[in-house]
């Protein structure tokens, strides 16, 4: 997988230099490039924001350095009528204002080719940036939650973990990615090791027998339970229920 991110704080993304996904750039599993967008500005200041068109507070990030720096990273445009292009690189612009991330949305980027994060700061990005690109290839906005950042990076530093965990061959032990929160829906069940006794606390006892058909049966358990009492909404009932009510 290929992954362009495009920011004004670039060394934002050192830490991915690191862990597994700095050993899936080592061995090429993954791609990732980390763009300046002042590198894409021509005045001696390099700007990149300037007032909002109808007042108000804060800055705007100007579209020119946006499109310099977008056209960088992208095939060049094709036939303009065409539309856009459905096997074209994805373009991700986080937003408070976005679609919600979660882990379908991980699995779903995990199979792309060619992702492309545009980090915007101050109060966003010239909309005519989206427009634009949303007529030339495949945009979106994705929200991690119903809450305002900074900018764009710690958000993309999120997506980017969650969805490079998911490549194929990043995570040493695959099996390790099946029995996690929301893979099946439900919240995980909490983990033990050694020592079986600490502070007086002790390791559930089925862990400890050998019973592994009773051990599965714990862990479900214990993943409804969990799921019940910290995230009800996730239970298929809660969403069977939504749907009828949906429906009116
Ligand atoms: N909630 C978010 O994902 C976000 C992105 C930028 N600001 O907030």
């Amino acid at each position: 997988m290929r992954i362009d991110i495009i920011t004004i704080f670039p060394a934002f993304f050192d830490a991915l230099d690191i862990s597994l996904l700095g050993k899936a750039r080592q061995t090429g599993l993954i791609d990732l490039q980390v763009h300046d967008l002042r590198d894409h500005t021509h005045d001696r200041h390099r700007t990149v924001d300037d007032t909002p068109y109808g007042g108000g507070a804060g800055m705007v990030m100007k579209p020119e350095p946006w499109g310099d720096a977008l056209d960088a990273v992208l095939p060049q445009a094709t036939d303009a009528a065409a539309g856009p292009a459905v096997d074209g690189p994805l373009v991700i612009f986080p937003s408070p204002a976005g679609v919600r991330f979660d882990q379908a949305m991980a699995r779903e980027l995990a199979a792309e080719e060619h992702l492309v994060f545009g980090c915007g700061r101050y109060e966003g990005i010239d909309q005519r940036v989206v427009d634009h690109y949303a007529a030339r290839t495949r945009v979106r906005l994705v929200s991690l939650g119903d809450y305002v950042l900074n900018g764009g990076e710690v958000a993309v530093m999120a997506m980017i973990e969650a969805v490079g965990r998911l490549i194929p061959g990043v995570v040493g032990n695959p099996e390790s990615l099946v029995e996690e929160s929301h893979e099946n829906g439900l919240l995980e069940y909490p983990s033990y090791t050694k020592p079986a006794s600490w502070r007086d606390l002790e390791v559930p006892p089925v862990l400890l027998s050998g019973n592994h058909g009773a051990i599965a049966a714990w862990r479900h358990d214990q993943q409804l339970e969990r799921t019940r009492r910290v995230r009800p909404d996730l239970l298929p009932e809660a969403n069977a229920e939504n749907t009828h009510s949906t429906r009116g």
